[in-house]
């Protein structure tokens, strides 16, 4: 059966790849950095470039289509996600890194209706990895199918998670003790790849059991997600209930097994929803 989404996913990885075309060509030379909501948390000319760039692309072929990007919310667009047809971008996953030329950094674009995400497509443009998944019918690299990792026991697991870019000393104190948790269950390693969306590639590739975090937003995991799903995986709220995307948390496993093994582990805690009412 056709496809109806088809041709805003093509456009999604052709875009993805001139996003990536931009980050690449700007990685020795973007030296503006500028923060957001922390010291920590920078945001370059080349994320704005490369946000407007998807957007204006999109807005050509697909006038009706709604977004949430990331630059745009900091620039005090609105985060609601509605019914409607909607790309949810993170122009670059992976600023610091990018900042830095460490060298992982993502185009993440989901698309999502009716709330549910239909696609998503993780660009990891410095090692030329196209990501891709569409609901219901797998998700691929480079075009070869992806399946997660088969593994059940935690001891023998690789868990991917971040730090973040809050310094809070309360939020650090329980992202260290859920680290820990984990480290001395014991588990093989702990790894992070400084972007959740090239994590979460890495459990859809079964490169990794696991990523979790607290502290991401929902373009940072929209397409991440389903790219995970489609691999095999499951995705569970850091306290065990369903994923939320607008909560900013997110536990992705290759198997429920080793998803309810590390909510065990974590100490959760809330943040400010994404889709929280603008303060004026
Ligand atoms: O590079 P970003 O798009 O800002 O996303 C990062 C986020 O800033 C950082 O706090 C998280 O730890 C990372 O997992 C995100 O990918
Ligand atoms: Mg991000
Ligand atoms: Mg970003």
């Amino acid at each position: 059966m056709a496809d109806v989404w088809q041709s805003s996913m093509d456009h999604a990885v052709a875009v993805a790849r001139k996003a990536g075309e931009m980050v690449r060509g700007a990685l020795k030379d973007d030296r503006t950095v500028m923060t957001k909501s922390s010291a920590v948390d920078l945001v370059t000319q080349t994320d704005q470039k490369v946000e407007q760039l998807i957007i204006q692309s999109v807005k050509e072929k697909f006038p009706t289509h709604r977004f949430i990007g990331e630059e745009s919310v900091a620039a005090g667009e609105s985060c609601n996600l509605t019914d409607d047809p909607t790309w949810i971008i993170d122009p670059i996953d992976g600023t610091t890194n990018f900042v830095h030329a460490f060298p992982f950094v993502a185009v993440s674009i989901g698309f999502s209706v009716n709330k549910q995400v239909e696609f998503g497509v993780v660009y990891s443009c410095l090692e030329d990895k196209m990501f891709t998944a569409r609901r219901g019918r797998g998700a691929f690299c480079n075009g070869e199918p992806l399946q997660v990792s088969e593994q059940t026991d935690i001891h023998q697991a690789i868990v991917a998670t971040e730090f973040g870019s809050s310094r809070d000393p309360t939020a650090v104190d329980h992202i260290f003790r859920s680290l820990r948790n984990i480290l001395c269950l014991p588990v093989h390693g702990v790894r992070g790849a400084g972007t959740a969306a090239i994590n979460m590639c890495l459990v859809a590739s079964g490169c990794a059991e696991a990523y979790y975090e607290i502290g991401i937003h929902v373009w940072d995991v929209a397409a991440g997600s389903l790219i995970v799903s489609e691999a095999g995986g499951v995705l569970l709220d850091v306290d065990g209930g369903d994923v939320d995307l607008m909560s900013r948390r997110i536990v992705a496993a290759n198997n429920r097994t080793i998803a309810e093994r590390i909510v065990k582990e974590i100490e959760s805690f809330t943040l400010q929803r994404d889709d929280a009412p603008l303060q004026s």
